[in-house]
């Protein structure tokens, strides 16, 4: 089953820019960027595009660059970007590679996706600046101190969601890139996603657009799956409903019961959630009609 390289982007180093290019495709985009960083003495080290349709389409177009001094030169850089951005009806983005996302991640009491993350950023093999943990429950506290990150329990009950979603907003508005819910179990209305205002990425326990919302293995064993899996999306206010990152599947028989499905699903719900955050975190990820291009 082919997917894109587990990582393809190079390592986090000095004057490394990315660049993210969207635009009406048309002849001449490739060469108007890669002009222009030639132009300002970028070296081009990586470089991915895709255009949506051959007639009429988006053009896509992810570039890793080195150019020193990258932070002194960037204002010219972007001016210039602009001037190409008009010409081209550009939306751009320009990202520092040594400067890493700032994330919280939000758990209820499953603890897989949550360490798994917490052990790969502490190798550091997550590219991401983890600021904070919260969750509806207690119980993961003790675990998170370990890694010397602060813990908030923001507890949630019906009566209570609005207030717990007012704490929610005080701890992340404005002081972090990325939300992750590693297997948080409470529903974010629209009204905290708009004014949280950063990607929110979730790991939903099935193969999407299979068993959506509560209890999935447990109707998938009902239904007689032959496959288990996870799916990584960016949240929506529709529940599972957002634009797939990343998935991933294995088999299971008859002689499986839920606890057994479980067990299985656990093992693909931190791999699928690892790779959609280091995609996230290296700027692969494009979302387009309700869709994602992982460059
Ligand atoms: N706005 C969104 N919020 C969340 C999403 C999403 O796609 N959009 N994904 C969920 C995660 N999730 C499945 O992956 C999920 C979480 C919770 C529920 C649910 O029915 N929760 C109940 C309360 C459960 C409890 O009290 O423990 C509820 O919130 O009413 C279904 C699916 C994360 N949030």
């Amino acid at each position: 089953m082919s997917q894109p390289a587990a990582s393809a982007s190079p390592p986090a180093v000095a004057d490394v820019g990315r660049l993210l290019v969207r635009c009406p495709d048309r002849p001449g985009i490739v060469a108007a960027v890669s002009g222009l960083l030639h132009a300002h003495g970028a070296n081009i080290a990586q470089s991915d595009q895709y255009s949506t349709s051959l007639e009429g389409g988006t053009f896509l177009m992810r570039v890793v660059f080195h150019l020193e001094e990258l932070g002194a030169r960037r204002p010219a850089l972007e001016a210039e970007l602009a001037e190409v951005a008009d010409r081209y009806a550009m939306r751009w983005t320009l990202h520092d590679a040594a400067v890493p996302k700032r994330a919280a991640i939000l758990v209820s009491r499953e603890d897989h996706c949550l360490m798994d993350l917490l052990w790969r950023h502490r190798r550091g093999e997550l590219d991401l600046d983890v600021r904070l943990v919260a969750s509806n429950h207690p119980d993961l506290g003790e675990d998170v101190g370990a890694f010397g990150l602060p813990f908030h329990h923001v507890p949630v009950t019906p009566g209570t969601k609005p207030q717990a979603e007012e704490r929610l907003l005080e701890l992340l508005a404005g002081e972090v890139d990325v939300v992750i819910l590693a297997r948080y179990m409470q529903i974010l209305s629209g009204d905290l996603l708009t004014r949280l205002g950063v990607p929110v990425i979730n790991i939903h326990h099935s193969f999407l657009p299979a068993f959506v919302g509560a209890n999935p293995y447990a109707r998938a064993r009902d239904r007689g799956v032959k496959l288990v899996g996870a799916t990584a999306h960016y949240v929506t206010e529709e529940l599972d409903a957002g634009p797939i990152i990343e998935q991933d599947v294995a088999r299971v028989s008859h002689r499986d019961d839920v606890p057994a499905l479980v067990a299985v699903g656990r093992d693909i719900e931190r791999t699928v959630l690892a790779r959609a955050v280091a995609w996230h975190a290296a700027d692969r990820v494009i979302v387009h009609d309700g869709t994602t291009v992982v460059l």
